[in-house]
């Protein structure tokens, strides 16, 4: 990259943009509602389950201007997703702002391992153990969406329950490779444990994006 274009990524002007479709939002508070979603490449968090390690290099994705991303998205829908990769390795404010001079609802989903920047109607924070998520991000989650992978993952669940705020919603969704083996276990649990809640990955059932 040449340095004139890494001064715009460092100021959130242009972002690794790995893709972006309309689709249903599969998971967690908004699952079943039509959003367009932004995926920016980038993340070293490392979980070895993700979904989607090819946006882990963030050189593999072009720099696009936030502008442009702007003026696509909102000839989809009035609810935005924006993801990744990691979307807060990059400053959102310029992006969150333009999504908002259009009127339109901006969600995140973030493991929360790097700064909160921009303006957010809905966060979604997914903790991973390898990297946790900032003091900032446990304050400002609107749901919690704890991935069950192994009967570990339901303790770090609880220690995670204990850092958000009491308005925030909470959510067990279980590892798609695993999902037969811990689906079981997780429904037991928030039986017993009924201040959670159960989120799936609709949209692999549904076979959509
Ligand atoms: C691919 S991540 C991108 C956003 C951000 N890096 C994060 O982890 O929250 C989007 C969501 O998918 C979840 N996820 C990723 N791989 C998964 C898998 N194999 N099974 C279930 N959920 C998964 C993440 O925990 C996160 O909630
Ligand atoms: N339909 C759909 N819903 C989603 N919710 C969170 C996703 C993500 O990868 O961040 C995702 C995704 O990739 N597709
Ligand atoms: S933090 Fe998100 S994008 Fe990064 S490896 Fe984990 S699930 Fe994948
Ligand atoms: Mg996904």
């Amino acid at each position: 990259m040449n340095k004139a274009m890494q001064i715009q990524v460092d100021k959130g002007e242009m972002l690794p943009l790995m893709e972006e479709f309309y689709t249903i939002q599969g998971e967690g508070y908004y699952k079943g509602t039509a959003a367009y979603f932004i995926r920016l490449g980038g993340c070293d968090v490392g979980c070895h389950w993700c979904d989607v390690k090819e946006s882990w290099n963030a050189d593999l994705h072009p720099p696009t201007a936030a502008k442009d991303i702007v003026e696509n998205a909102e000839k989809y829908s009035d609810t935005i997703v924006v993801t990744g990769g990691e979307p807060l390795m990059w400053d959102m404010t310029l992006l969150t702002n333009l999504l908002k001079e259009k009127q339109l609802k901006v969600h995140i989903e973030t493991s929360g391992a790097y700064p909160l920047t921009g303006t957010w109607d809905w966060i979604c924070l997914s903790p991973k153990k390898l990297k946790l998520p900032t003091e900032e991000v446990y304050a400002k989650a609107n749901e919690l969406k704890v991935i069950i992978y192994n009967k570990d993952d339901f303790r770090f669940a609880e220690e995670q329950a204990a850092k958000v705020n009491k308005d925030c919603i909470l959510y067990m969704q279980p590892e798609w490779s695993k999902r037969d083996k811990v689906i079981p276990e997780i429904v037991d649990y928030v039986m017993k444990h009924p201040k959670w809640k159960v989120s799936l990955q609709t949209h692999k059932y549904l076979n959509i994006p």
